[in-house]
């Protein structure tokens, strides 16, 4: 009795493991947007459609993921915020990891090949190596504008719902991309500037710790300016209406308002909040998006 109690519970302890392994939350906000690309198309989808592509993103975000958490363990032990992660504390070897990650991998490619498209398993397979292997294993520790370019792939998803719908490129997805693209400069550096001492001494050369903390808060306040920009071009080509100007413009404010915090008026946890807020940001910004394309057809 003792015995299968204690099976159990490994078994729930393993099972909590292997999830966080697939970094659950940021796959879910990925989710949202990729799906909202498939809405934002001109074709109604399917159910089955929306379900088999958020199934085969779904997967292979969580394993590319996975393969992030095996190739930094080493990292990972050395920062406060990610010392307890599973691989990085040995409860998963990295063998078994790097399978369970090559599972979901290759069941999300085999659903999008299979009951998408091919267009779809493809740029999918690009975010995954380019997150998992060129973001990863080079940029991180080779250049502090790392997140930049590695967050094209990040900034893939609603590319991806839009593709699997359509089976081909459109202007209106590829704005969607550089709205991520734009958003992830802010959203990342906002915790970097908390983390940096974390950063430093695990030698990753992330922005506050090459470049100081001060000119970091400012590329966080330019980038936000940016991004405010990049987020009128939805309403500037006439693929967002007057509800999506409005709510972009009050969202952007907002994180305005955070990033000139951050820069003159910081308080010990002005920066995690910044960074906290981003998140909200990025999901109600989705949100309105897709409200108010619903709005326009109503
Ligand atoms: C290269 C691009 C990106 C970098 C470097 C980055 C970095 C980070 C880091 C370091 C964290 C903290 C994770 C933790 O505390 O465990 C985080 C959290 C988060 N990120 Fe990003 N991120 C990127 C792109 C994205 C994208 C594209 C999304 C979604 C569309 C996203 C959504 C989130 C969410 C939802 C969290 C909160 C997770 C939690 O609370 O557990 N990130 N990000
Ligand atoms: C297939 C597909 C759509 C792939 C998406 C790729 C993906 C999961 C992107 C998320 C980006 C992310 C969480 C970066 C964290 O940086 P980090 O790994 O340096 O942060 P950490 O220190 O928390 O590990």
């Amino acid at each position: 009795m003792a015995r299968s109690a204690l099976l159990s519970r490994s078994w729930t302890l393993n099972w909590r493991d292997y999830f966080a392994l697939t970094k659950p939350k940021v796959v879910a906000l990925i989710l949202l947007t990729a799906v909202v690309g498939m809405f934002l198309t001109d074709t109604l989808p399917t159910p089955w459609r929306v379900l088999a592509a958020t199934l085969g993103i779904g997967l292979m975000a969580g394993g590319a993921a996975a393969i992030n958490h095996v190739l930094d363990r080493r990292i990972d032990i050395k920062m406060a915020r990610t010392y307890h992660r599973p691989v990085a504390q040995g409860r998963v070897q990295g063998g078994p990891a790097l399978a369970f990650a090559f599972t979901l991998s290759g069941a999300g490619l085999a659903i999008l090949l299979l009951w998408v498209n091919a267009l779809t398993a493809w740029l999918t397979l690009a975010s995954l190596l380019g997150y998992a292997v060129v973001y990863t294993v080079w940029l991180k520790r080779a250049t502090p504008q790392n997140i930049v370019i590695g967050g094209l792939a990040g900034a893939m998803p609603p590319l991806l719902g839009w593709t699997a719908v359509t089976g081909e490129f459109h202007g209106h997805a590829l704005l969607l991309v550089m709205i991520i693209f734009a958003w992830t400069p802010p959203h990342f550096w906002a915790l970097a500037i908390h983390r940096r001492d974390d950063y430093a001494k695990a030698e990753i050369p992330m922005l506050p710790v090459t470049h100081g903390i001060e000119f970091s808060k400012t590329c966080v306040l330019l980038y936000t300016l940016l991004l405010t920009l990049v987020c009128l071009l939805p309403w500037v080509v006439g693929m967002s209406g007057i509800l999506y100007l409005v709510g972009a413009s009050l969202l952007n404010l907002r994180f305005i308002q955070w990033a000139w915090r951050l820069k003159f008026r910081p308080e010990p946890q002005t920066a995690l909040q910044c960074f906290r807020f981003s998140i909200s940001h990025l999901m109600w910004l989705f949100v309105l998006i897709l409200a108010d394309h619903w709005i326009d057809y109503g």
